[in-house]
């Protein structure tokens, strides 16, 4: 079977093994595509079967070219760069790599939160600075120190990620809330479903751990926002499409927003007229949340297995 591997850099920028991968086919390995040239993206599918994708575009036009296609791997959780609608009226399997970077990435949005709260990193650099030996009393601080307990995170989206984020901020003693997920006995326990409403009024902080998709789009917005506390943080180490980027800058210069950590934006790599650049109260990271080396060793035992199981006829990690 021939395999074409759109985009592997990210995954393995050359500390994982292809072995495995390539003792299941004829594989075609390619570093990167420009994601915004369709015809390259095309030519270099070809004939192929089986394509494995991380953040190459799979469009409608993309599909209905490349009609050996029924195949679509992709490298990570999110399929927000998949045509679904189109791949499954074509039968093409679409499978996604769930549950390799819960862990990580709840562990990432939890210290962006704790960064926030501490400033561990600008109050270093004052003491580097020698602020420490000029200062009055044994203390000082720069920024105000902020203790989560008893406060309230509200989740949207509690899956995997979302869940277990809930859990850590469980343990910091912070009350937890939900919405947009199916209530579940295990969601029961770490927190309370609410309406999107109720959590956005109630959350001194909120989390965004929900996919992007048509309903999802944007749902941080000037009204969105306008329903929050005064002095909200908010956290996105989802997608950046869920975010309006010019409403939530608005929001952070003018304090509504008290601060925020985000390790995506809407596109990716940054434009450089990007609304958030600059913003005084921001901490952003280039969507390296599942990027350890255990999570992305993870991520391509999950690559094998789905397209093993795609090749012995079942039906593992299918995107419905
Ligand atoms: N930054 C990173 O490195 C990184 C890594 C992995 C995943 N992600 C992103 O995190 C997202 C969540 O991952 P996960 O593993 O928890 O997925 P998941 O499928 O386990 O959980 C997503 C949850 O969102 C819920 N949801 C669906 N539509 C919703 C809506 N309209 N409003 C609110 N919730 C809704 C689903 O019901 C589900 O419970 C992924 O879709 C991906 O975009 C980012
Ligand atoms: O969705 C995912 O798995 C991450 O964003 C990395 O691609």
């Amino acid at each position: 079977m021939k395999i074409v591997f759109l985009d592997y850099k990210t995954l393995n920028p050359g500390d994982l093994s292809f072995d495995e991968l390539e003792s299941l086919g004829d594989v075609i390995l390619y570093r990167d595509t420009d994601v915004k040239n369709e015809s390259e993206i095309i030519e270099k599918i070809g004939d192929a079967e089986a394509i494995i994708v991380n953040k190459v575009p799979i469009s409608k036009n993309i599909i209905e070219k490349c009609n050996n296609l029924k195949y679509i791997g992709l490298c990570s959780t999110g399929y927000n760069n998949i045509d679904i609608v189109e791949a499954k009226k074509r039968n093409i399997s679409v499978r996604n790599c769930p549950e390799y970077s819960t862990y990580a990435v709840s562990q990432f949005t939890i210290g962006l939160l704790l960064e926030i709260c501490h400033n561990t990193y600008r109050h270093t650099e004052s003491v580097m600075a020698g602020e420490w030996i000029k200062a009055d009393d044994f203390c000082y601080w720069k920024h105000p120190v902020i203790e989560l307990y008893g406060k309230t995170m509200g989740i949207v989206g509690f899956g995997n990620i979302g869940k277990n984020t809930g859990r850590i901020a469980k343990s910091l003693g912070m009350n937890v809330i939900a919405s947009g997920s199916r209530p579940t006995d295990e969601g029961r326990e770490i927190g309370e479903y609410v309406s999107f409403d109720e959590l956005l009024e109630k959350s001194d902080v909120i989390a965004l751990h929900c996919p992007l998709n048509e309903k999802t789009e944007k749902i941080i917005n000037k009204d969105t926002i306008s329903k929050m506390k005064d002095g909200v943080i908010l956290l996105n180490t989802a997608r950046g499409g869920l975010i309006d980027e010019a409403d939530f800058r608005e929001a952070l210069d003018s304090g509504k927003i008290y601060a925020a950590g985000i390790d995506t934006v809407a596109v990716e790599p940054m434009l450089e007229n990007n609304a958030l650049r600059g913003a005084q109260n921001l901490l952003i990271t280039p969507h390296i949340a599942w990027a350890s080396l255990d999570t992305r060793k993870r991520l391509l035992d999950i690559i094998v297995g789905n397209l093993q199981s795609y090749m012995n006829g079942e039906s593992i990690n299918e995107v419905k």
